[in-house]
């Protein structure tokens, strides 16, 4: 039965973002211990109109929101939404009703969110509140060094992972916008159709699949987009948008590989393996982000200045509107863009490959490509996703210069064409041999396969051994300068792992 409490008593405003859950969150925790609680989301039009967000993502986070106000509900609260500016919502609400605290978790986002985080602070140290940010994920802030890392982030992701409230005394009185859709918020935008189910129960559900059944060949299956789809977790979305703790599935992870690493047969033991290179993973997600924790910038420059100048700012439109609507004429880069648009998910060697293809052969500069992908990848993480888009641009300065053949894709990881034929239809009959490179293929078998070059299917846009070849001279020249080499010793001393140089964890 909920406990009877005093109207007037000041609240404890728990401010939800991107940790859409119950269990492991502290914040909550913490608050519901205290006093009355208001759960509150708000609907920022500045992010909504971001160049980064998209109508697939506000779709997850309606679905999840509902979710969670009926577990709320369940527990004696609720969740109120409010659309509009902050702190202005917490101006009116603290005149609603008090606020004795702000609780949420840190926030490692775009510039947009810190800009919105500063205000905050200042809102809350004019009204004497105390706002109580409390840690998300392995992510260390304020963080004076990168050494000894690792082993912090052990200690953070083996703390035990925090219960939901079992009874919240719910501020039930204060007016609620509603659980709004993309389109009650106005945000325009074709939802994606074979997108991951949103929300909290699929999550666990997600996750007890893939620990129990399909992480057996994970290590096998990841690199090639027709295993991965099933093979690969699939939980980042419910991640990004905090349908799950890292540490819930860190410690789901640990406890399923200690339990596959004491029986006797060499299949668990490979098991165990393959959930330990996922495992490694999960770690990658903080080191990635911690990286725009600590130079926020990197949303808006090169992570190394000595590559500013590199590459023209303005963006090629022809060139990048072939790559966004999967018209580049390699068959892995449009299969990739198509599904993309359908799904907001592909395996993390076609990001990889996607990136590299509008960086290094259509020498575009990495901001407009990570933006158009930010907006199709339903897990868009402003760390991992920026980060990611520097690496696969050579931007940092300190990876590995990876530049992917987008013909070897083919021939590595699809070399039935099951994935391409599936996304790009009119190659359904080319031959096996052709889908490399449709273009080589004679008059004669473009007529029998229905799939004439210039006509059903696109020439190539630009030429792939001359592109990587004038990408890489290009990139050695750059990083054969001693001020480059000087600077990279920098960032790696402030971004870089402290376990193996990057270059080796990055070239697959
Ligand atoms: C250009 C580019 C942009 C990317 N943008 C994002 C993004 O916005 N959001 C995002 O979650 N991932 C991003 N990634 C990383 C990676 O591709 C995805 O995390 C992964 O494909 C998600 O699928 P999964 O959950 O099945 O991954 P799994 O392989 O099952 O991994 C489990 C989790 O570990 C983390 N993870 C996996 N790979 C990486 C990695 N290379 N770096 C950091 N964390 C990792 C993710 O949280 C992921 O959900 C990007 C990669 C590239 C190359």
């Amino acid at each position: 039965m909920a406990t009877q409490h005093n109207p007037e008593r000041p609240m404890e405003l728990v401010w939800l973002k991107r940790d859409l859950r119950l269990r492991d969150h502290a914040p909550l925790l913490e608050a519901a211990a205290r006093g009355p609680v208001l759960c509150l989301y708000v609907y920022e039009p500045e992010l909504m109109a971001h160049e980064t967000t998209h109508a697939a993502h506000l779709a997850f986070i309606h679905a999840s929101l509902g979710e969670l106000d009926a577990a709320l509900r369940e527990r004696g609260g609720g969740l109120v939404t409010r659309v509009g500016n902050l702190p202005e919502v917490f101006d009116r609400l603290h005149a609603e009703r008090p606020i004795a605290r702000l609780w949420s978790h840190e926030e490692t986002g775009l510039g947009i969110t810190y800009e919105r985080d500063k205000r905050v602070k200042r809102w809350t140290r004019e009204q004497g509140i105390e706002w109580i940010e409390l840690p998300n994920h392995g992510v260390f802030r304020p963080l004076a060094d990168r050494d000894g890392w690792s082993a912090r982030w052990r200690r953070r992701m083996a703390e035990p992972v925090r219960p939901a409230p079992e009874r919240i005394h719910g501020v039930l009185n204060l007016p609620s916008a509603g659980i709004r859709s993309p389109a009650d918020l106005g945000v325009a935008g074709e939802l994606r159709p074979e997108a991951v189910a949103p929300g909290i129960d699929v999550a666990h559900g997600v996750l007890a699949d893939f620990l129990a059944q399909r992480s057996r060949s994970y290590q096998g299956d990841i690199s090639s987009p027709v295993t991965a789809w099933s093979g690969s977790s699939r939980l980042s979305p419910h991640l990004a948008w905090g349908n799950l703790s890292v540490r819930e599935v860190y410690q789901a992870t640990t406890g399923r590989i200690a339990r596959l690493k004491a029986m006797p047969d060499r299949d668990a033991k490979d098991w165990a393996k393959s959930l330990g290179s996922f495992a490694k993973r999960l770690h990658w997600h903080c080191h990635f982000i911690q990286k725009l924790e600590d130079q926020p910038d990197i949303e808006f420059r090169n992570l190394s200045r000595a590559c500013d100048g590199l590459r023209d700012e303005r963006p090629d439109a022809v060139l990048l509107d072939a790559w966004r609507f999967g018209q580049t004429g390699y068959p892995m880069v449009d299969a990739c863009m198509r599904a993309l648009a359908a799904g907001g998910w592909i395996n993390f060697r076609m990001r990889a490959m996607l990136m590299s293809f509008a960086s290094y052969h259509l020498w575009q500069h990495w901001r407009e490509p990570a933006l158009h992908l930010a907006r199709l990848f339903l897990d868009f993480e402003p760390g991992i996703h920026l980060s990611q888009a520097q690496m696969q641009s050579g931007t940092t300065g300190i990876n590995a210069v990876r530049i992917y053949s987008p013909v070897k894709q083919v021939r590595d990881h699809d070399p039935e064409g099951v994935f391409i034929r599936r996304w790009c239809p009119e190659l359904k009959l080319v031959p096996n041999a052709y889908l490399p490179r449709p273009e080589t293929m004679p008059a004669h078998v473009q007529h029998a396969a229905g799939c004439v070059i210039g006509r059903d299917y696109p020439a190539p846009i630009v030429d792939n051994g001359k592109a990587w070849f004038r990408a890489r001279q290009r990139m050695g020249a750059l990083r054969a300068r001693g001020e480059a080499r000087s600077e990279a010793r920098q960032i790696h001393r402030r971004h870089g792992s402290r376990k193996r140089p990057d270059a080796s964890r990055t070239a697959r």
